[in-house]
């Protein structure tokens, strides 16, 4: 993604679909339940690290119609065949992240530091998730020795 529109979403009235439901999935569902979105997981299998109270999830392999009635869709199973298949079903007025093929995705999720007052994202522009997640840690440490800021998560 060459030139990004950066933005803070409120999902808060948003439907969100999750195809898959592994490590992967476990991390991006954290960060959308912490924004309040409405998440179905759409997967035969659940991560135990999604919490089930928070999400709807329809336990069954992605099929086609799944996705109709959905604001933002993430695609994340371990398929890059049906990752593609879920992306192509889309449309175009849906967001779809790809997290397999940063090259079919609307949108990118970012690396994020969050207090009650203060939120900063990182991100490589899809060129090195492992440096935004690195960034990250380097920026949080450094906020940590500030007097001033309080406790980030
Ligand atoms: C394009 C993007 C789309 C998206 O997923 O939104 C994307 C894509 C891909 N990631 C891949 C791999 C990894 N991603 C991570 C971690 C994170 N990835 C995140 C974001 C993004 N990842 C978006 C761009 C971000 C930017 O602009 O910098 C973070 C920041 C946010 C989050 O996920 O919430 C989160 C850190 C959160 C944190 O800790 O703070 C790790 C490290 C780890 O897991 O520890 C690895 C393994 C190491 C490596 O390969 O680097 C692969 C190859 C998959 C394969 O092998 O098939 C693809 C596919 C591709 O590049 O096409
Ligand atoms: N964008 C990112 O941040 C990253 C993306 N990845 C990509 O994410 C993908 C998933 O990785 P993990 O979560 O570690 O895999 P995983 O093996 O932990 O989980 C895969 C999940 O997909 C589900 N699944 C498989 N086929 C399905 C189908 N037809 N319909 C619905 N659900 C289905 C499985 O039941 C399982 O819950 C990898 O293939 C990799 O390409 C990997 C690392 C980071």
């Amino acid at each position: 993604m060459d030139n990004p529109y950066p933005v803070n979403l409120d999902l808060t009235k948003k439907t969100v679909a999750v195809i898959g439901g592994g490590k992967v999935a476990a991390r991006k569902i954290k960060t959308l339940v912490n924004a309040k979105a409405h998440v179905t997981v759409i997967s035969p299998a659940l991560d135990p690290k999604i919490d089930q109270t928070t999400i709807t999830w329809i336990r069954k392999a992605y099929a086609a119609g799944d996705i109709r009635d959905m604001d933002v869709i993430i695609a994340c199973t371990n398929n890059p065949a049906v990752n593609q298949q879920v992306t192509d079903d889309a449309s175009h007025f849906q967001w779809v992240n790809n997290t397999s093929d940063k090259t079919q995705s609307d949108f990118y999720n970012v690396a994020q530091i969050e207090t009650d007052q203060l939120l900063l994202t990182v991100s490589t522009k899809g060129h090195s998730p492992a440096t935004a997640k690195h960034i990250k840690k380097e920026l949080l440490t450094w906020l940590k020795s500030q007097k001033w800021f309080g406790e980030g998560r």
